[in-house]
């Protein structure tokens, strides 16, 4: 391992870690559906927080709004030095890119280049940071090449690196979605439904990993979960969201059947624990 490896490991350069706030935020999709109403909450950095509620509640509409993949109709919501606003004072161009470089996102369906091996996959998470005529002639700094090494180890799938995406299981290909989330070395990752598509046993992989580079790195992780069991075992925070309002924000621990079954607005049932959806 070369020497800059031990000073630049992904996340341990990034600059001072950045405080979500949503102040009064509403989203209004164009067919006049409204996604989210007058959210008001602050992520401190650092946190570990999950996203709870119905499909349909809001959880991706929340989570978009981080990085500005879903426009807000309403309100603002700052991360660290940028704010994101509606209409004319919308984040464009070089402030979105640099914001994004900032959030990183992991997706339910991965979303990795699929014919290319894991490495090259992992170095995308450098693209901001490297000029084009180096991306495009895959010219990488050493640097470069370190850190994807350095976040494929941290979540244990470095010995994949030369393999293509996929020939991976699908539990492999989210961890090399998160290493190239990690190359980024952003001060805030965005899960959503980073589990879905993937069996019991795989999702407590996943959710490990998030929960370490989360304690490791101070790297605040915004996840949105179904299952309610994951959430309370792996988040710091719970916030629930029912048809787009917050109705529950607070430790795991206090989120017992009463307070799901206020989010839900109605009883838990198999499908909704990870553990008793697999025992079905
Ligand atoms: N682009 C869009 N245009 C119109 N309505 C939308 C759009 N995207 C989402 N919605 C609606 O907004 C509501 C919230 O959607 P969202 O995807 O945030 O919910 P969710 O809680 O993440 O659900 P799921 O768990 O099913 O993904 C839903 O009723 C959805 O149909």
């Amino acid at each position: 391992m070369i020497a800059v490896a031990a000073t630049r490991g992904p996340g341990a350069e990034s600059p001072s870690a950045a405080d979500i706030r949503f102040n009064n935020v509403s989203v209004r999709y164009p067919n006049g559906f409204t996604g989210l109403t007058d959210v008001t909450l602050s992520i401190p950095a650092g946190q570990m927080v999950g996203i709870i509620g119905l499909s349909g509640a809001g959880k991706s509409t929340l989570v978009r709004t981080i990085n500005g993949l879903v426009p807000i109709s309403s309100g603002d919501i700052t991360v660290g030095d940028y704010t994101l606003a509606p209409g004319r004072r919308q984040l464009r161009g070089r402030a979105l890119r640099d914001l994004r470089s900032d959030v990183g996102m992991v997706f339910q369906s991965f979303n990795l280049a699929k014919r290319t091996t894991v490495i090259n996959n992992v170095l995308m998470g450098r693209l901001h940071h490297t000029p084009a005529w180096r991306s495009l002639l895959a010219a990488w700094e050493k640097d470069d090449v370190e850190l994807a090494m350095q976040a494929l180890e941290r979540v244990e799938i470095v010995s994949k690196a030369y393999e293509k995406a996929s020939s991976l299981s699908g539990g492999q290909q989210q961890r090399v979605a998160i290493a190239r989330t990690l190359a980024q070395q952003p001060k805030v990752i965005l899960a959503d439904e980073p589990v879905a598509s993937l069996d019991p046993p795989t999702s407590h992989v996943v959710m490990r990993d998030l929960q370490r580079i989360n304690a490791e790195l101070g790297i605040t992780v915004v996840v949105n979960l179904h299952f309610l069991d994951l959430a309370r075992r792996y988040c710091d925070r719970l916030i629930g969201l029912r048809s787009g309002t917050v109705v529950f924000d607070g430790p795991g621990a206090e989120a017992d059947e009463k307070v799901f079954e206020n989010i839900y607005g109605r009883s838990l049932t198999a499908e909704d624990v990870l553990e008793a959806k697999a025992e079905l």
